[in-house]
């Protein structure tokens, strides 16, 4: 007896252990642990994850299981490990972890077939089964009962392939590729025996007995200016056949990528790469954290350093946050390595991370350049791990499972014994402090790769253009220096933040911040009740109608969208040709791609967007930097608002200067004498995490405590606030005297599509039962959950507190 041990696609606490399957006599060699099965689950029909095989059950009277979906694994031994890890992390199901390691398609269904591919022999059992077909079902190949481990020698022989088809429009593109079907010999008895008026069919014959490998009926029509017609005539007479080839998506194959060389290291490339080839030589799981200031040369050390990867026959995970994912960044790997290199990112289709992903799993390439899920890479040689901008929060997963790729990225390491790289200009908090402690081992690269100095930066202070009686979104100065550039034909990036949109409220007069007394945190507007709020303690008060500081009126709150910039410089400065980089224009696909491809080809004066052009971007021409408003996301109801904004800043500022032109800064803020933008003008990171670490010890925050978020919603307001109370109170409970307990809040948004919102924050040191604790107060809940629409969402170490 054969024994499947398999978790089902059903998502409650009760169903997340494995379930036993007896293995049908038929499926007996084939079924391995990281397969997805079909199995019954009550009346249904449910997929599942195998994790183990086994010879017995502690179960009599098993069900089988109905069908297998895959004939390899589709997550390996590994994989099936870091997702059980995982699941306990982050206390999520394990069904949800599974699923999250791979590609969106695979939880469809697909067919699958076997396809001969060479003219080799191969085994006579299976030519019996083929009997001369090139392809056959592989649901025949089970019920005729094939040999299945023949059948993988071969697949390892490269003489049989299977295909995974699936039922989706979305997923398998082919293309009609045109053959001889005969000796040429016979085709040239075929051309003779053509009639002269048959003109267009011999001129088809004549290519075919010079060229006989297949050729795509597309070009051929081109080419010889033929039709379709003529040649389905040439297939009618068995002198031609059409193949159908599966092709892979490629999403850059109308790009051609110039190879690039290794260039030679800079001193300070050579003195940060030399331990991390090092750790590669000796198989050293060592976490690395590269601080280079933008433009050190950074990706240049990770091409480096994956370059010794491949030689020694291993594989490469690159992570770049998906913003920064752009064409230029791709490129720059795609270049070095060509096609042995896969990548994956949101913006492809379904389809295409389908095939990116199979790639992978062929072991077709060896280097993967993906955002956060990529860490996920089915790859089993890994040589080494990279992260770069390691401090973006976008690497942890806002939804069940709220892992962070970081951390998956030291586990894999460990397994692999490989080397992981964090890579940035401006560290974690966090990783800085673990660097510091010797935890992660510290590469630090000071200096820019042009020899030149950063970009200068220059602070304008909105409330002095205020004073001088401008009431435009332009300081003088920036209007002055934009014209200017324009006149010298450089180029100028206007970067706009659009995060905090609006929720805080600000002194125009003053630049003073409605704060928490005892939080230390932007109180945040609350339109309906026209409140402000504290969102970490129950702290409130009615919005205040002069400024508490000064007294002035002019308080409001704040918000300018890049639509807005856009007219206005259109007003202030005509000749500008600016392209407008925000959600809206680049929803389209490959629009992102196109309007920097523009601004790199001189097309535009200026660049203007959010978030999405702060990173990454290395344009030669660029010699102006300008921030319109920074205040938004320095006053965010987060504790870490501090530190984004030096990241943000410093992060924008290095795009200008990074070529042989220099660069110049200017940041337009209320908060002039905020410590993050004094400082981030003056790139002083070392003295921002010295004092940023200060104001975290004194509010207890991290990284010298741990923050566990629960969020709480239901539809009633009042039952969603007793739940959030009573999980405050059995925390109290069962948690150590040296845990802080804050809630139950109101969320910032307190009500998301008619449901409320609570939550409750724990600020600890050590709790080794919390995640037991909370796994029972879920289970506590299992009916309101189920049956009345409760929801109780669990985030550690959380990166939004929204
Ligand atoms: N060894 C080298 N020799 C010559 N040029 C180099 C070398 N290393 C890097 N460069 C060039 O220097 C510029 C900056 O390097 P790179 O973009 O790798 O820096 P970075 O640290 O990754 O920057 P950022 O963090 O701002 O993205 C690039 O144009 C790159 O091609
Ligand atoms: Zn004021
Ligand atoms: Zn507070």
């Amino acid at each position: 007896m054969r024994v499947a041990k398999v978790i089902v696609d059903v998502s409650t606490s009760q169903t997340n252990h494995t379930f036993d399957y007896l293995i049908p006599e038929s499926w007996e060699n084939i079924v391995q642990k990281g397969m997805r099965v079909s199995v019954p689950f009550g009346p249904r029909k449910v997929m599942g994850f195998v994790l183990e095989v086994s010879d017995h059950s502690e179960f009599d009277k098993l069900k089988p299981l109905d069908e297998v979906m895959d004939l390899t694994p589709v997550l390996t031994e590994e994989l099936l490990q870091i997702g059980k890890w995982i699941s306990e992390q982050t206390v999520s199901f394990y069904i949800q972890t599974f699923q999250a390691m791979l590609p969106q398609i695979l939880k469809a269904k697909y067919k699958k077939e076997i396809e001969v591919l060479t003219d080799v022999e191969i085994a006579e059992e299976l030519q019996q089964l083929f009997a001369g077909r090139a392809v056959m079902d592989f649901e025949e190949f089970v019920e005729r009962n094939g040999n299945y481990s023949l059948l993988l020698k071969e697949v390892k022989n490269g003489h049989v392939q299977i295909n995974y088809i699936v039922k989706s429009k979305e997923t398998n593109k082919t293309k009609v590729f045109i053959a001889p079907n005969k000796e040429p010999y016979l085709l040239e008895e075929a051309l003779e025996d053509t009639s002269n008026r048959a003109k267009k069919q011999k001129r088809i014959l004549e290519y075919f007995l010079e060229q006989t490998t297949p050729i795509e009926q597309k070009q051929l029509i081109t080419e010889l200016s033929t039709t379709t017609a003529t040649i389905n005539q040439l297939v009618e007479r068995n002198l031609l056949k059409k193949i159908e080839k599966k092709v892979y998506r490629d999403p850059f194959q109308d790009t051609d990528f110039e190879r690039s060389k290794s260039l030679p290291l800079s001193g300070q490339q050579q003195t940060a790469i030399k331990p991390i080839w090092q750790a590669i030589e000796e198989k050293q799981d060592e976490v690395f954290l590269l601080h280079g200031v933008t433009g050190s040369g950074k990706t240049e050390v990770y091409l480096q350093a994956i370059e010794r990867v491949l030689d020694k026959g291993m594989e490469a995970i690159v992570l770049v946050p998906e913003i920064a994912l752009t064409p230029q960044m791709v490129q720059r790997f795609k270049s070095r390595f060509g096609s042995q290199v896969a990548v994956l990112h949101s913006a492809l289709s379904a389809g295409e991370k389908f095939d990116e992903w199979t790639k992978i799993h062929k072991k077709e390439v060896n280097v993967v350049v993906g955002a956060r899920s990529a860490i996920f890479a089915p790859f089993e040689n890994i040589g080494i791990i990279i992260i770069d901008e390691e401090h973006e929060t976008s690497y942890k997963q806002d939804e069940q499972p709220r892992y962070h790729a970081r951390e998956v990225a030291k586990k894999r390491g460990n397994y692999h014994h490989c080397p992981v790289v964090l890579g940035s200009a401006t560290p974690m908090l966090e990783s800085y402090a673990r660097a510091k402690k010797g935890v992660y081992h510290l590469l630090e690269m000071p200096d820019r790769m042009n020899e030149g100095e950063m970009p200068p930066v220059e602070i304008v202070d909105m409330r002095d253009e205020l004073y001088a009686g401008n009431r435009t979104m332009f300081s003088r100065n920036l209007l002055e220096a934009i014209k200017t550039r324009i006149e010298k034909k450089e180029q100028i990036v206007l970067f706009l933040n659009r995060r905090g949109y609006s929720t805080f409220v600000m002194c125009r007069e003053c630049g003073d911040v409605m704060k928490c007394p005892a939080c230390d945190i932007a109180l945040t507007y609350h339109k309906s009740s026209h409140q402000l709020k504290c969102h970490y303690c129950d702290y409130q008060i009615a919005m205040v109608k002069e400024c508490q500081a000064c007294n002035s009126k002019t308080i409001r709150y704040f918000g300018t969208g890049t639509q807005k910039v856009e007219e206005a410089l259109r007003e202030h400065i005509p000749e500008a040709k600016v392209i407008r980089m925000d959600v809206d224009t680049t929803r389209r696909k490959g629009s992102h791609k196109k309007l920097l491809e523009k601004f790199g080809n001189k097309e535009a004066n200026i660049l203007l967007g959010t978030q999405m052009i702060a990173k990454g971007l290395d344009f030669e021409n660029v010699t102006l930097v300008g921030v319109l408003a920074v205040d938004a996301m320095l006053h965010l109801p987060d504790f870490r608002s501090s530190e984004k904004t030096f990241q943000l800043l410093t992060q924008v500022s290095g795009r200008a200067g990074r070529h042989k032109l220099p660069g110049e800064v200017i940041i337009q803020t209320y908060t002039p004498e905020h410590y993050s933008i004094q400082l981030a003008s003056q790139y002083h990171y070392q003295q921002f995490f010295h004092q940023e670490m200060q104001t975290r010890r004194g509010f207890r925050y991290p990284p010298y405590y741990f923050l566990t978020l629960i969020n709480v919603s239901h539809p009633n307001q009042l039952k969603a606030q007793e739940v959030t109370k009573t999980i405050c109170k059995l925390l109290f409970k069962h948690l150590s005297d040296e845990a802080t307990i804050l809630g139950p809040t109101p969320s910032p948004i307190v009500r998301i599509n008619n449901r409320y919102r609570y939550q409750c924050m724990v600020k600890y040191k050590d709790e080794p039962n919390q995640r037991e604790i909370i796994r029972k107060i879920q289970e506590h809940y299992y009916d309101d959950i189920h049956r009345n629409d409760l929801t109780i969402q669990v985030d550690f170490e959380p990166y939004s507190l929204m």
